[in-house]
């Protein structure tokens, strides 16, 4: 008989949200890969919908263009955190959901309701069916799409701290351009009025601005135990 001591932890469900680089991807990555969790970048989700939508010549001025043709595009999300992937209509589009155009449109596609309820829906899916459990990353995964996370998790970090961040990424981008970029895109974000980028009443916020990566990392993982512990 299995004994309690060495029964399998229970499957856990984290909700990481947060602004634009405040670290949720990479938190959210190392954070699954050292628990043995899924995990599922639902970002990418709605960048590969809105290059879909770029690639198809729709009219991301009209939402009822956007929403008319919301249930189109196929979307699968790779859940391994050591090779998370993404493909629409079985095209890989890692890297084209990263260029500055849908970077730019994300915001208009994302904010059309029947583009959330569709995503919202394939992302509950997959949290469903992860059976060691997940980290989920996003903007409204602990209001909107989890609202029943294990834990929730809500990231931080100065405008400055953040543009710096991506401009490192961006190799030679203008850190002022790159702040203003993402001033105006978590505006956009926070301010729609479906499902907005909002911190979730149960979260625990987190402000990266002064912590390593490795500290974040290393919060997110003690709090997930303390939640397994509990359970
Ligand atoms: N606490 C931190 N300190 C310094 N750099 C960080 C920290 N967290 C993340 N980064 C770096 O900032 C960039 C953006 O992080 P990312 O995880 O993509 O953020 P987000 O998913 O919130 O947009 C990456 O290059 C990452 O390595
Ligand atoms: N759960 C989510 C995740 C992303 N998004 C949208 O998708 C965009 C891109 O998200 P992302 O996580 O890839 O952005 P970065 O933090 O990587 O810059 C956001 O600016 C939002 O418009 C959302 O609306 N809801």
């Amino acid at each position: 008989m299995e004994t309690a001591a060495t029964a399998a932890p229970a499957a856990v469900i984290v909700a990481i949200d947060g602004p634009s680089g405040t670290g949720k991807s990479s938190t959210s990555k190392a954070v699954a890969a050292q628990l043995g969790l899924s995990y599922l970048d639902t970002g990418a989700q709605y960048r590969a919908i809105t290059w879909w939508m770029v690639h198809n010549g729709i009219d991301l001025t009209d939402p009822s263009a956007i929403a008319a043709v919301a249930g189109k595009p196929e979307i699968i999300s790779g859940t391994d955190p050591a090779a998370p992937t993404i493909t629409v209509d079985g095209t890989d589009v890692a890297g084209p959901i990263r260029t500055t155009e849908v970077t730019s449109k994300v915001s208009a596609v994302s904010a059309v309701p029947e583009v959330r309820a569709r995503i919202t829906e394939l992302q509950r899916s997959i949290a469903g069916s992860a059976e060691q459990g997940i980290v989920v990353e996003g903007r409204d995964i602990g209001t909107t799409v989890l609202p029943d996370a294990d834990l929730k998790i809500f990231l931080t970090a100065s405008p400055e701290a953040r543009a710096a961040r991506r401009s490192g990424e961006l190799k030679g981008a203008d850190v002022k351009a790159t702040q203003e970029a993402l001033v105006k895109r978590d505006a956009a974000d926070s301010s729609r009025k479906t499902s907005p980028l909002a911190k979730a009443g149960d979260a625990v916020e987190v402000d990266t601005t002064e912590l390593t990566l490795q500290q974040v990392i290393e919060c997110v993982v003690t709090l997930v135990g303390e939640k397994r512990a509990a359970k």
